[in-house]
């Protein structure tokens, strides 16, 4: 060592002379007389003792290795036709052309899901999921696969209905309002969250519309960012007071601004423009379901809708209340043919 940093510092250093004439330092054999020595350090140690040799060996039986390890589908002859067409072959490009295509008689095994494994399911968000019409929802979802997170505040929801699907390792609920922001991944967000009977709506109205425009801000802000589909539950209150029967979807209704019944009209109706809005100025992917008056299992005997409130009255033996002159219309429907609508005709599922 010491007679290298001699030999570099030549004769110019008078430390390095002084070294080298006092000949303790210096190496028994000179310098000049070592095979490549016009080298750089470094190269000739790579070169010294056939290590290039070494390497070139080690790295031939790295790649004969790695071919043999490779998926037997591919490895073993699916590149041939490949390269044969003018294909670049590869292990990429093999995904994206039809291996059958070229070679009917043989199984494409790799980028297959196992025979007797079930297509994964959607990640679902389900706001207001332990409500009356959001439980069903989430029932169907849970039955066809779906992983389904249901956010809700339990204010008109009830853990009950959703209790059976507890344990479910694809089901999960958050107690949450949506009125506040929350970071999930999913791929689709059913957005329910909001009372919808009267008179749960008109027990805190500023709640009412804050949840009806915030909250619906807050679920397409999350649609927008994890790029999500969006369906929004509207209602036929959207008509008002219509004017037209029965309301046909291009009708833009008749509508009381300042009414006791306004933070759910209105509060849907500014769903419905931001849900527009979103759709058309951030490309999202939306639904707009109208519901109208819908009746079934899981409805609470105090809803305050006509149905429920018919019921009890019956059971109770008392007589029905009916409200104004009893001229009003309503469209009715069954909750399970609502939600079939949501999956199959809204969705597309
Ligand atoms: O005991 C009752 C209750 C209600 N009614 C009348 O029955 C009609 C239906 O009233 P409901 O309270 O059931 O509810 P509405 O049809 O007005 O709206 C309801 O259904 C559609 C949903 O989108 C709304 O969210 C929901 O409020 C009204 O004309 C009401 O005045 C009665 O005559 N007696």
């Amino acid at each position: 060592m010491a007679s290298e940093l001699t030999y570099r510092g030549g004769a110019a250093s008078p430390s390095a002379g002084a070294a080298g004439a006092a000949g303790e330092y210096s190496s028994p054999k000179p310098a000049s007389s070592k095979p490549l020595a016009w080298l750089p350090r470094a190269a000739r140690y790579a070169a010294a003792e056939h290590r290039p040799l070494f390497a070139l060996v080690g790295m031939l039986v790295a790649a004969a290795i790695f071919c043999l390890a490779a998926p037997s589908g591919s490895g073993s002859g699916t590149a041939a036709p490949y390269s044969s067409s003018g294909r670049v072959s590869g292990a990429l490009t093999r995904f994206s052309v039809d291996p059958a295509a070229h070679n009917p008689g043989r199984q494409f095994v790799a980028g297959k899901v196992p025979l007797g494994l079930k297509r994964k399911g959607l990640r679902v968000l389900v706001t207001g999921g332990a409500g009356f019409v959001g439980s069903h929802l989430v029932d169907r979802l849970v039955a066809r696969g779906d992983s389904v997170i249901v956010v809700d505040n339990l204010f008109t929801g009830r853990k009950e209905n959703v209790m059976h699907h507890f344990g479910n390792p694809n089901f999960e609920m958050i107690r949450h309002d949506v009125v506040e922001p929350i970071l999930l991944e999913v791929d689709q967000i059913y957005h329910l969250a909001c009372p919808a009977s009267p008179v749960h709506y008109k027990y805190n109205p500023v709640k009412t519309i804050k949840t009806n425009v915030v909250g619906t801000l807050n679920m397409l802000g999350l649609a927008k960012r994890i790029g999500a589909r969006f369906l929004l539950t509207s209602t036929s209150e959207v008509y008002g007071d219509p004017l037209q029967h029965p309301q046909v979807e291009t009708y833009w209704g008749n509508v009381n601004p300042i009414g006791v019944r306004s933070c759910y009209d209105e509060g849907k109706r500014t769903a419905e423009t931001l849900t527009m809005d979103y759709h058309r100025g951030a490309n999202l992917e939306v639904r707009i379901a109208r519901i109208f008056n819908t009746y079934g299992p899981r409805m609470c005997i105090d809803d305050g809708r006509v149905v429920s409130n018919f019921v009890a009255q019956a059971l109770r033996k008392e007589p029905l209340t009916v409200y104004g002159d009893g001229k009003q219309t309503r469209s009715f429907q069954y909750v399970s043919d609502l939600v079939e609508s949501f999956t199959a005709k809204y969705l597309g599922c």
